[in-house]
């Protein structure tokens, strides 16, 4: 499949020498919901500045739908929608006077249908004639979301979309997402939500210190470094793990009263079996067990910590 859009070797070092991005490599398929996941300050808003035209690289290429970015600048800005961190709007206009603005910037006719569905998608119509500055805060964020699709955009960038909104907006604009995605629309978010991530990708991409370290789909990654964790509440609490279990490596949690047994959930053996056996022999009775799955966020945490000690 042709990608929708390819970084090749884009790189940056700011001004003032601080080097934000080492080259890095990326391809986006269409219809896709990709998420680029990592810490502060790991390079996330300056490679999609770069995508979007507003940071120049150091190096490298970008082509979007077959046009050069960086040459065919405008044909390429065009294809692309654009979500800030943020707020980027003149707060005495009016929602629709605003998306409207936006719509022309791009050399797109009033086409008042497209911007009508656009504010009903987002809940925005009702609140059409309303100065930017009377929204709440919530109320600000669609609007910027609206602007960004008011010329119709193949791919939307979303920078950090739910940084400190309410669960129920977030959940609004995972659905707004998704609703997006079934049109056609191709999209990249990134995301120090790992949850965020976790529920919305189809793909993962993870960057650190200006590096891309991994990009992978979202279910393959989870089935790969997914580990499982099983924690068994027991009768009577321990003081310490009695050394004949040594080789499961439990911990101790819950002021003794459970043991966790951390298991890779991929491994032909689990070492269930013989742990329960070896409790029973030792005469460590238990009450319950109860076995997770770990989150993307563990994940994470895993490669980050990984990469830091490997330093
Ligand atoms: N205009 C700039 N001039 C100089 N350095 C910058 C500039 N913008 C960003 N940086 C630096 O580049 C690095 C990457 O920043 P960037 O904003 O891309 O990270 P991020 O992953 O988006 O972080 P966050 O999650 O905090 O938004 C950081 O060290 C940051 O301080």
């Amino acid at each position: 499949m042709n990608p929708i859009l390819s970084v090749k070797g884009v790189s940056k070092t700011y001004a003032s020498g601080q080097r934000a991005l080492e080259p890095v490599d990326l391809e986006i398929n269409k219809g896709e919901i990709f998420a680029l996941l990592g810490p502060n300050g790991a390079g996330k808003t300056t490679l999609i500045s770069i995508i979007c035209g507003i940071v120049t690289p150091s190096s490298g290429t970008i082509t979007v739908m077959g046009h050069d970015a960086l040459r065919e600048t405008r044909a390429a800005r065009m294809r692309i929608g654009l979500v800030p961190q943020e707020l980027s709007v003149d707060m005495f206009e009016t929602v629709l006077a605003t998306v409207r603005y936006s719509r022309r910037l791009f050399g797109h006719p009033g086409h008042d249908a497209h911007i009508e569905q656009v504010l009903r998608d987002l809940s925005l119509w009702d609140k059409r004639n309303a100065k930017i500055k009377d929204l709440s805060g919530g109320m600000k964020r669609r609007v910027l979301i609206a602007k960004a699709l008011s010329h119709e955009p193949d791919i939307l960038f979303l920078d950090e979309p739910t940084a400190g909104v309410d669960v129920a907006l977030r959940r609004d604009m995972w659905k707004l997402v998704h609703r997006l995605r079934e049109k056609g629309t191709t999209i990249i978010l990134t995301t120090h939500y790992i949850e965020e991530a976790e529920e919305m990708a189809d793909r993962v991409g993870v960057i650190d210190k200006g590096k891309i370290i991994l990009v992978e789909e979202k279910t393959e990654l989870m089935k790969k470094l997914g580990k499982r964790q099983m924690l068994i509440a027991l009768q009577e609490p321990m003081d310490a793990v009695p050394g004949d279990l040594a080789e499961w490596h439990l911990e101790l949690a819950d002021e003794g009263h459970t043991l966790r047994y951390v298991f890779d959930a991929q491994a032909e053996r689990t070492g269930i079996p013989s742990l329960l056996r070896k409790l029973a022999e030792l005469g460590v009775g238990f009450k319950d067990l109860e076995t997770s799955k770990s989150s993307l966020e563990d994940i994470f945490v895993d490669l980050v910590e990984h990469r830091e000690q490997a330093a």
